[in-house]
């Protein structure tokens, strides 16, 4: 008898939090009880408004937040068959800075003039992230330099500009290119697009999309819904800190389209759909309701919704599976 079993994902998340504890007192719970796994080969796209926490998940997952932050629960990233995952949270510095970023786990930051060094030029940061990660040398190094722009369209002739030479478009590709060196078995995309003209969004969508059909696994991290829907394998949707809906993209974008009524919401907010926005704001996260933080701007909410939503089936709402058709 032969027995099969699906291999672990790449990235294990279970019940992760952030919290900021602020001077003067105040508490802001910027993600709250988020898991999701992500395997080889696969996109997961992350959207929702600005302020939902999705920088945050990433900063978490690299060990890149401010001292104030007190971070919860679990996120095992796998290094290799056979090998003990590494808890990304509980991690040292030195484990993350020697073993994870760049190695396991790549990032294309959201503002990528704060990732660049600035005294050095963008040539002279690539050839440092390849010999450090590959050991190229020599000539060899000089065409992987040129290479590893490429990739990502930065322009051979701007590589010996410094980072405050940069529009924000090219610092964008150059941060791409950095963190693409690696070839990373998982890369968090932190709004990969943002300040790219059309064919330059379509040039870098297809350059991550390669980086997870070539059996790596990708975090993208969007507001862009139009990229997500031609880059994604599954769509998680946040809201206030929460995975509020987690599903399949084909079904997502297609039909029958989200289920959960903010989703649902987002996507008719697009221009090429019906262009109404959400009414209202979503809460503050220094003081979030105990039940839906979604209620106040729900058209479906009723007396059941100042009960806490459990994310069942992909949704978190009380008011699925009807549907989404509000
Ligand atoms: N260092 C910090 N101290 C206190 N609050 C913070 C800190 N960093 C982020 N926050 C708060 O956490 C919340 C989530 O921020 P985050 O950057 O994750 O949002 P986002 O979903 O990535 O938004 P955007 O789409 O605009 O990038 C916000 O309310 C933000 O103000
Ligand atoms: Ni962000």
């Amino acid at each position: 008898m032969t027995t099969t079993t699906a291999p672990a994902p790449l990235l294990s998340v279970r019940g992760l939090a952030v919290r900021f504890l602020m001077p003067g007192g105040a508490d802001i719970a910027a993600v709250n009880d988020v898991s999701f796994d992500l395997s080889a080969g696969e996109c997961l796209a992350l959207v929702g408004e600005s302020g939902c926490g999705k920088s945050v998940l990433a900063g978490a997952l690299l060990g890149l937040l401010p001292g104030n932050a007190r971070t919860r629960g679990s996120a095992l990233l796998s290094s290799e068959p056979g090998v003990v995952p590494i808890d990304l949270p509980a991690a040292d510095e030195r484990t993350l800075a020697r073993t994870v970023r760049g190695r396991l786990l790549g990032l294309v930051p959201q503002s990528p003039a704060g990732h660049l060094t600035p005294v050095r030029t963008v040539r002279s940061q690539l050839r440092e992230t390849i010999r450090a990660l590959h050991g190229t040398r020599g000539r060899d190094l000089a065409a992987a330099t040129e290479a590893a722009a490429e990739r990502a369209a930065f322009p051979a002739d701007h590589l010996d500009r410094y980072p405050h030479q940069l529009s924000g478009g090219l610092a964008q590709r150059a941060a791409t290119a950095l963190a693409l060196v690696g070839d990373a078995p998982l890369l968090i995309a932190d709004e990969p697009t943002t300040g790219l003209d059309r064919d330059l969004v379509a040039r870098t969508v297809g350059e991550l999309r390669r980086h997870t059909d070539e059996g790596r696994a990708l975090l993208v991290i969007t507001h862009d819904l139009a990229a997500a829907e031609r880059i994604a394998d599954r769509v998680a949707v946040m809201y206030a800190g929460r995975i509020v809906e987690l599903t399949d993209a084909a079904p997502f974008f297609g039909t029958p389209g989200p289920r959960h009524p903010y989703a649902a919401g987002l996507l008719r907010a697009l221009p090429e759909r019906d262009f109404t926005p959400i009414p209202g704001q979503p809460p503050g996260l220094d003081a979030l309701p105990a039940g839906c933080a979604f209620a106040p701007r729900c058209p479906r909410a009723t007396a059941v919704c100042a009960e806490p939503p459990d994310l069942i089936d992909g949704t978190a709402c009380h008011h699925v599976p009807e549907p989404a058709d509000v």
